[in-house]
């Protein structure tokens, strides 16, 4: 089991910058960060069943041309996803606050859930509490990101968890307040967040690229947002 509590040296490491003088380097209540909850196996296994379930939502044009391009190139170890121009992204959110991106809400993993699967998404399910979930897989190009946002307090309930694949993000956490508090996480892949009660419902979310200061690289991202009903 992979999962470590967040020491202040370890979020350190991985990214966490806190931008508020009054936030003492711990995050609030309410927000848990697991810093590298999945291997690299483990993530290729689940970014692989994601990218799957979003091409099903492809045109038979689309789904052709990334068949011809397997067979032009092989699978790929190092990458998962195939060039940005052989996926249909879109520019907008309807409400504008995910910019370039593909989405969708999943009902069952259907076949892509194998054993192996299977197994990655027990270890998932150790972090949240077994109540009604509705499960959505977001991919963004890697041009892409998120503005600040609070998710639909109608449309699902007191927590939000979501597992990060493929390029790292950063994300931003900044109180509703007048005079808000606000800390940085830097996403990478196989990180999990969970965001729970006040957070969830007080602190808005956005996503970044890291534009060059954490060491990381621009890159396309998939999350799996596993949200209460
Ligand atoms: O991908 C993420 O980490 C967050 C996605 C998000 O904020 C949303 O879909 O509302
Ligand atoms: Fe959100």
């Amino acid at each position: 089991m992979q999962t470590r509590l967040c020491s202040p040296a370890l979020l350190k490491r991985v990214g966490f910058r806190c931008l508020s003088t009054n936030c003492n380097g711990d995050f609030p209540p309410g927000f848990t960060l697991f810093p590298s909850f999945l291997d690299t196996h483990e993530q290729r296994i689940l970014l692989t069943a994601a990218l799957d379930q979003l091409d099903s939502l492809e045109s038979k044009r689309v789904r052709r041309f990334q068949k011809q391009y397997r067979i032009l190139h092989g699978p790929s170890e190092a990458d998962a996803f195939l060039p940005e121009r052989l996926y249909t992204f879109q520019k907008g959110h309807y409400d504008n606050v995910i910019r370039d991106y593909r989405e969708m809400h999943l009902s069952s993993w259907g076949e892509s859930q194998t054993l192996d699967l299977s197994r990655v998404l027990n270890r998932l399910h150790t972090l949240y509490p077994s109540e009604n979930t509705q499960t959505h897989i977001l991919h963004l190009a890697s041009e892409g990101e998120i503005l600040p946002h609070i998710d639909n307090i109608f449309s699902s309930g007191r927590w939000i968890l979501a597992v990060s694949l493929g390029a790292a993000r950063v994300l931003r956490m900044e109180e509703n307040t007048l005079t808000p508090k606000k800390f940085d996480v830097l996403l990478t892949s196989g990180s999990v967040y969970l965001q729970r009660d006040d957070v969830r419902y007080h602190w808005k979310h956005s996503l970044t690229r890291p534009h060059g200061s954490m060491n990381t690289v621009d890159g396309q991202r998939v999350s799996i947002v596993v949200r209460v009903c």
